[in-house]
């Protein structure tokens, strides 16, 4: 069976996963070091790969290439834009991805890669720019999943960002022009190098932070961590056992 791959930025994302995982084995790939296991009875990949876009695309691609999973799944922790009704703790699914720093400043004010007429990628004559799509199945049967057990998760667009927005303004600024609910540092990355590979792809975050004016002592990075982890485990648990799902199962698009 095709194993599902699980990755996230830090470790501290991954220890209730981790500590789900059965018969676990530690491998390295092009220097990513990752965990290979099962969780009930799915064969699962665990990758923390460390933060940002670089080490995002890189471990995935590389995991992808090596073990061919059937679904990544991208979580960890995420700013919410001012206005998004998102709170910390929360769930988020993301739609589509944003790259939002990928562009040009002008004098007229920052422009994205339509703009310069520069896809980020090609798929046939299909010219990707700044906006990536995750698959719509697993976004929609993660939302019937929440709603199963009256759990709040939002579904809307990410934006991925080199710098962090440490100000109410500039996630204020990005939220409008992007009519999106939240921000990190990895998630397109994953979603592109997902789409490039055929893989469907899931992004569920919890949020550790508001997207405002920078202070720390309002985070909380492991209490959006546990949240985002125990949702994704109910997700496995419940493609593990499809007969005991409450949902209809809907056939992936294509
Ligand atoms: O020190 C800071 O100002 C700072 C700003 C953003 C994130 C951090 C982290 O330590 C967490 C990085 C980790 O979590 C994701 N994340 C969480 N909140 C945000 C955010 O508001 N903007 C962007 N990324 C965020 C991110 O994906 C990283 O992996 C510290």
């Amino acid at each position: 069976m095709q194993p599902i791959l699980i990755m996230t930025a830090v470790p501290q994302e991954m220890t209730l996963l981790e500590h789900a995982l059965t018969n676990a084995v530690r491998q390295t790939a092009t220097a990513f070091e990752y965990a290979e296991g099962t969780i009930g009875t799915l064969p699962v990949l665990l990758c923390a790969g460390g933060v940002g876009k670089i080490n995002a695309a890189a471990a995935t691609a590389t995991l992808i290439e090596r073990c061919r999973p059937h679904l990544v799944i991208n979580t960890g922790c995420a700013g919410a834009y001012p206005g998004s009704g998102l709170s910390i703790g929360h769930l988020a699914v993301a739609s589509n991805e944003i790259l939002g720093d990928e562009g040009v400043l002008t004098t007229g004010g920052w422009r994205d890669l339509r703009f310069m007429e520069l896809p980020s990628f090609m798929q046939g004559k299909r010219a990707y720019h700044n906006e990536i799509p995750l698959s719509k199945h697993a976004a929609e049967k993660a939302m019937q999943l929440a709603d199963y057990y009256g759990v709040l998760l939002m579904r809307g667009r990410f934006v991925t960002v080199s710098t962090c927005s440490g100000t109410r303004q500039r996630g204020e600024t990005l939220a409008r022009h992007f009519n999106a609910i939240a921000e990190s540092m990895e998630g397109a990355a994953v979603a592109q190098i997902c789409l490039r590979s055929g893989v469907d792809c899931l992004e569920i975050r919890g949020i550790s932070n508001l997207v405002v004016d920078r202070d720390m002592s309002a985070w909380d990075i492991p209490r959006a961590a546990e949240s985002a982890q125990r949702f994704v485990l109910k997700y496995l648990e419940d493609l593990d056992r499809p007969e005991l799902s409450a949902f209809v199962q809907v056939a992936p698009e294509r």
